[in-house]
């Protein structure tokens, strides 16, 4: 891993990564990268990707002219293998964003990359730490519910795709269990930024 101050947060869907980003900006400076928005500009402004998605999955993802997240969404996730095409393709335009704004863009500022599949991009490569996120399923999927209003059954299919994730927490410096209150994560925060020497 990297030595410069690039703090990279992985962890399942709703597990708290954007909350612990946003305290990370907020109250110590950090400049945030949320790979999922990154993704999202670039379904939106990537003619290259666009193709690669057309030509694999069809006319059919688009919806005037753009691809459209919720039809790419249901595609992939009634077919495992069709996920995997999609990871594919989709990663090394991700990885090759993120390098860049890391590397370029935000060039000597403390950084953290929010990504729940930091690991299977790449993206630890450009991290001086990582921290894994978790908390306990049906506490995930209340919070989703609560956040996205997915049906339970699109959730589980999700939550089941990201078990993997869970191979990947050995691999992080910090695991941070996110089960209760915002003032409780704000405490253990400050002390693993003071520990991991990142303030
Ligand atoms: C599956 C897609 C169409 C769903 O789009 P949608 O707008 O409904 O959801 P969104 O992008 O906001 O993601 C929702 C949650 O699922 C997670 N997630 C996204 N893609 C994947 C994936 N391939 N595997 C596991 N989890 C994923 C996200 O990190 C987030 O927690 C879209 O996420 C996609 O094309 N993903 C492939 C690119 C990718 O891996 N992105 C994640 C970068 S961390
Ligand atoms: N400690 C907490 N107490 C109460 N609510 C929380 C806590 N942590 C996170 N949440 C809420 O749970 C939801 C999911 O959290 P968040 O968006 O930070 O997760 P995430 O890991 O970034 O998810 P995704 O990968 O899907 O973007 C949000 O609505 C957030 O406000």
């Amino acid at each position: 891993m990297r030595q410069n101050k690039v703090l990279g947060i992985t962890g399942k869907m709703g597990s708290g990564k954007s909350t612990i980003s946003s305290i990370l900006a907020q109250n110590y400076g950090f400049k945030v990268i949320d790979v999922d928005k990154e993704y999202h500009v670039l379904l939106e402004e990537n003619e290259e990707l666009k193709k690669k998605l057309t030509d694999v999955f069809g006319k059919e993802i688009l919806v005037s002219g753009k691809i459209d997240r919720n039809k790419l969404r249901t595609l992939v996730t009634a077919d495992r293998s069709r996920f995997e095409i999609l990871n594919k393709i989709t990663h090394a335009f991700i990885f090759e964003r993120v390098s860049y704004l890391v590397l370029e863009v935000l060039k000597g500022c403390h950084t953290v990359i929010d990504a729940a599949l930091l690991f299977e991009i790449g993206l630890h490569k450009l991290c001086s730490v990582v921290w894994f996120v978790e908390a306990e399923e049906d506490v995930l999927v209340e919070r989703i519910i609560k956040r996205n209003g997915w049906s339970e059954k699109e959730i589980k299919s999700f939550l089941e795709r990201q078990k993997i994730l869970e191979s990947y927490k050995n691999l992080a410096n910090r695991v941070i269990v996110n089960n209760f209150d915002i003032e409780e994560l704000k405490s253990v925060i400050r002390k693993y930024l003071k520990e991991d020497g990142l303030i």
